[in-house]
């Protein structure tokens, strides 16, 4: 799965396009369920989510609506700051609505945190997560998740959304980047 010509930047593919598309259909069953002749409102997370949001939401049989909002706490860095600035807020008012929200990694979990707070004083109906990716041994925040794809090692990861510097998002799979791209160490 290497042809788009990566050369050395990644260090192994560590979920493939298949599990990927596997996943989001189990995901998107258990989803239908739960919001069973429930409107629901996903609300992508800028701009990683944007290709789990597309996949998932072709996967469902609800009737959903989308919004997006836009934050960021990573900058061009691997390392999350912590500080999440709104890049872009909703266009909706989520008061009564049954809310999902819709992202790609949880990582150390601030992001997430935060908008769950966030989101919550607008007075949703219910506001649930689904993400794609989760860092267990990263966690600085413990989260209440329902919905997640795949729990993976600490390691920085590229693909299906996930950049570095912006770049690799494109990638159909979940790869690890090589080491001498984001300055860590070989192991
Ligand atoms: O759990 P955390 O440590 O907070 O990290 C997770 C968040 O970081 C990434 O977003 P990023 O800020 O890189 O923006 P992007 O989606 O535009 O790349 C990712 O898409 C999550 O939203
Ligand atoms: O491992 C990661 N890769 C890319 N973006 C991210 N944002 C949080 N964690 C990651
Ligand atoms: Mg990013």
């Amino acid at each position: 799965m290497l042809e788009k010509d990566l050369g050395d930047d990644l260090k192994s593919v560590l979920i493939t396009k298949e599990e990927i598309d596997a996943k989001l259909a189990e995901l998107a069953a258990a989803i239908d369920e739960e919001y069973a002749g429930r409107d629901v409102l996903l609300v992508g997370v800028l701009k990683g989510a944007v290709m789990v949001m597309a996949d998932l939401a072709r996967a469902l049989s609800s009737h959903v609506t989308m919004d997006w909002m836009a934050v960021s706490s990573y900058g061009a860095g691997t390392q999350s700051s912590g500080v999440v600035r709104i890049l872009k807020d909703l266009d909706t008012d989520i008061k009564g609505k049954h809310v999902l929200i819709v992202e790609d990694i949880i990582d150390s979990g601030l992001t997430l945190s935060w908008l769950l707070s966030n989101l919550g004083s607008r007075e949703p109906a219910s506001l649930e997560v689904v993400t794609l990716l989760r860092k267990p041994d990263a966690a600085k925040v413990d989260i209440e998740v329902k919905w997640v794809g795949f729990d993976i090692p600490n390691e920085f990861v590229v693909g299906y959304g996930l950049d570095f510097s912006e770049r690799y998002r494109n990638l159909p799979f979940v790869g690890t980047l090589a080491p001498h791209i984001y300055g860590g160490t070989e192991d």
